[in-house]
């Protein structure tokens, strides 16, 4: 996708608001010009304490914003704000790490060498308010990044791995790790290429009823089974006329759902109902607001009633045999109406992947409030609605705790197509994901990516017609897994199309980190990417405020740099998030 056709189709798919939040999207219709006012101040980088303010501290916070980047952030290891004239601008292919990121950037390079990411970061705990709660941590640089991945590690060199031999080399780039482990971290698009691919075929297609077909992918092309209309029909109320007028009224009329109205002769007319069948010889329908009777009782035209005047005939919307929609339509609730309309009771589609999802964790509460060190589950709520969104069909969550054991029974034993696990994919002390998967002689297709958050996240082959996607436990890392790696494989799975790529300008400067794609909370404000604040790795606050990610090359963004934007599911083909 080159620069300008990612432009035109940015603005175009995303006319102002057309998808954001109510809010967002009034921002954009009444404002047009995304800006603090027309957010209704939200964007207010002074507010940014208050807990009202999830952007990020726009271009305008200046210093303070881009001196926050302060070389880096905290949880992600993140960190280099674009350096003042950095960036080569390109198209949102090139920066959303479509087709090769901006590694090696001479701007990034010299933000780095001259120090300017650390400058940069002293002016950032001081001009803007909660951001070391927003990133939660305070200077310690670094963190989860120190061995982080060198660029241009080839896909292929992860791809096809046995779990039990890749485990602990680490003798490629992109290698990072805790507690000694080492990944062998791809590219961000090699990894979702490899996720899209992962999948051979999609799954074999079943006819279901009508009623069982929303969010199914159709499995064959919908062809109308009947003319649409399938006779001739009036648009309107009024009369059936045959001729020009005056015209003498039958006592009878005609109305829907009845068959073989009696023909009309040239001065006759009929009372019809729309929807109604238009009676041989009729050459036009008359509306009830346009006839006037006289003393006679014979009706009058009031204006022109030109020939064919409010009569669909019959096949104006198709003829039997047209194709309605492709193959890979997602079954959408205008879809049914569209094969019921058309004279279907059945559909075929592609079934919805079967997922199980396995939650790993001793410290995971499934109710109450935090305490003596545990958490609540956030993943275990969060995933089976949000899987569902992305065509899959969500067999069982079931929490496992820490127990190695439990996790190689749950992962023998599942029938699902698509096992995701949530935590434990790291190598600390309870990280069970790796060796369960060397256990079971699962195949490494990914291990690691060049992305914050979320970079230990993995893809597995664990059987012939079974995947494993490990999402990293924190939860903001588990949704880039999700959109990393589950999103594509359902896709293949689901028999989905990918959606239009597309690109929008960011209205704020975005940090980057110095190698690794960022993927960043955003709200969508008319023809803008409004990056969010709370967009730590272990932080939703962002991102339950947000319509979209952006897709945040190495060394960042600066305001109006576009960006490729990857929509939240409810927010475009979210067939099935709320209704399944
Ligand atoms: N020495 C290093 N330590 C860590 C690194 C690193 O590079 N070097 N990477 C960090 C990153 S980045 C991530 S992400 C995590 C990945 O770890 P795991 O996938 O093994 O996840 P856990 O350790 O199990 O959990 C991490 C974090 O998330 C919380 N969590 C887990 N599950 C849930 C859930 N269902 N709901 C809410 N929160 C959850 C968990 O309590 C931890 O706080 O490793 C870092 N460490
Ligand atoms: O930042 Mo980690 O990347 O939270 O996955």
């Amino acid at each position: 996708m080159n620069e300008d056709a990612a432009r035109s189709r940015g603005t175009a798919a995303r006319p102002a608001g057309s998808t954001a939040a109510p809010g967002a999207a009034s921002a954009g219709r009444s404002g047009g010009v995304p800006g603090p006012a027309s957010d209704g101040g939200r964007s207010d980088p002074t507010r940014a304490g208050s807990g009202t303010c999830f952007m990020e501290p726009s271009a305008g916070a200046g210093a303070g914003a881009g001196a926050g980047a302060g070389g880096r952030e905290p949880d992600d290891g993140t960190a280099v704000g674009p350096a003042p004239g950095s960036g080569r601008r390109r198209g949102p292919a090139g920066s959303g790490g479509v087709a090769g990121q901006e590694r090696g950037d001479a701007g990034q390079e010299r933000s780095r060498k001259q120090g300017r990411g650390r400058k940069q970061g002293e002016g950032r705990s001081q001009g803007v308010p909660g951001r070391q709660e927003e990133h939660g941590a305070s200077g310690t640089p670094g963190d989860g990044t120190s061995t982080s991945a060198a660029s241009g590690t080839s896909a292929s060199a992860a791809h096809g791995t046995n779990a039990r031999a890749a485990s602990g080399t680490g003798d490629a780039g992109g290698e990072h790790g805790k507690g000694g482990k080492r990944h062998r971290a791809i590219p961000w698009p090699d990894a979702r290429a490899v996720a899209g691919r992962a999948a051979r075929t999609p799954g074999t297609p079943v006819v279901v009823p009508l009623q069982d077909a929303l969010g199914l992918v159709l499995a064959a092309p919908l062809t109308a089974l009947t003319d649409l209309p399938s006779f001739d029909t009036s648009a309107m109320d009024g009369w059936a006329v045959a001729g020009p007028g005056p015209w003498a009224v039958r006592a009878e009329g005609v109305l829907a759902g009845r068959a073989g109205p009696e023909a009309l002769t040239d001065g006759e007319a009929v009372r019809i109902a729309t929807g109604a069948r238009i009676p041989r010889g009729a050459t036009a329908v008359l509306r009830s607001e346009h006839g006037a009777m006289d003393a006679m009782g014979r009706l009058h035209p009031t204006r022109d009633v030109p020939h064919g005047q409010d009569i669909r005939p019959r096949g104006q919307e198709c003829r039997s045999g047209d194709l309605l929609l492709p193959a890979d339509t997602v079954v959408t609730p205008a879809v049914l109406g569209l094969a019921a309309a058309a004279g279907y009771d059945t559909l075929a589609g592609v079934p919805r992947p079967r997922v199980d999802v396995l939650v790993l964790g001793d410290e995971l509460l499934t109710e109450g409030l935090p305490r003596e060190g545990l958490i609540r589950d956030a993943l275990g709520p969060m995933l089976p609605s949000w899987l569902r969104a992305l065509g899959a069909d969500v067999v069982a969550v079931r929490r496992l705790g820490d127990d190695a054991e439990a996790l190689h029974r749950a992962v023998a034993g599942s029938g699902a197509d698509l096992v995701v696990t949530t935590g434990g994919t790291a190598s600390g002390p309870v990280d069970h994901v790796h060796p369960t998967l060397r256990r079971v002689d699962a195949e490494l297709l990914v291990d690691g990516v060049e992305v914050r958050p979320g970079h230990p996240m993995l893809l597995a082959r664990t059987r012939e017609d079974q995947h494993l996607v490990g999402l990293p436990g924190n939860p903001l890392a588990a949704v880039s897994g999700l959109l990393t790696l589950a999103e594509p494989l359902l896709r293949t799975l689901a028999g989905r199309r990918a959606p239009e790529r597309y690109a929008l300008p960011v209205r704020d400067v975005v940090h980057g980190h110095p190698h690794d794609t960022r993927l960043v909370p955003v709200a969508l404000r008319g023809d803008r990417a409004v990056p969010l604040r709370y967009n730590g790795p272990a932080m939703l606050r962002g991102i339950a405020a947000a319509d979209a990610l952006a897709v945040v090359p190495p060394g960042g963004a600066r305001p109006g740099r576009e960006l490729e934007i990857l929509d939240l599911p409810w927010a475009t083909a979210g067939i099935g998030a709320c209704s399944t």
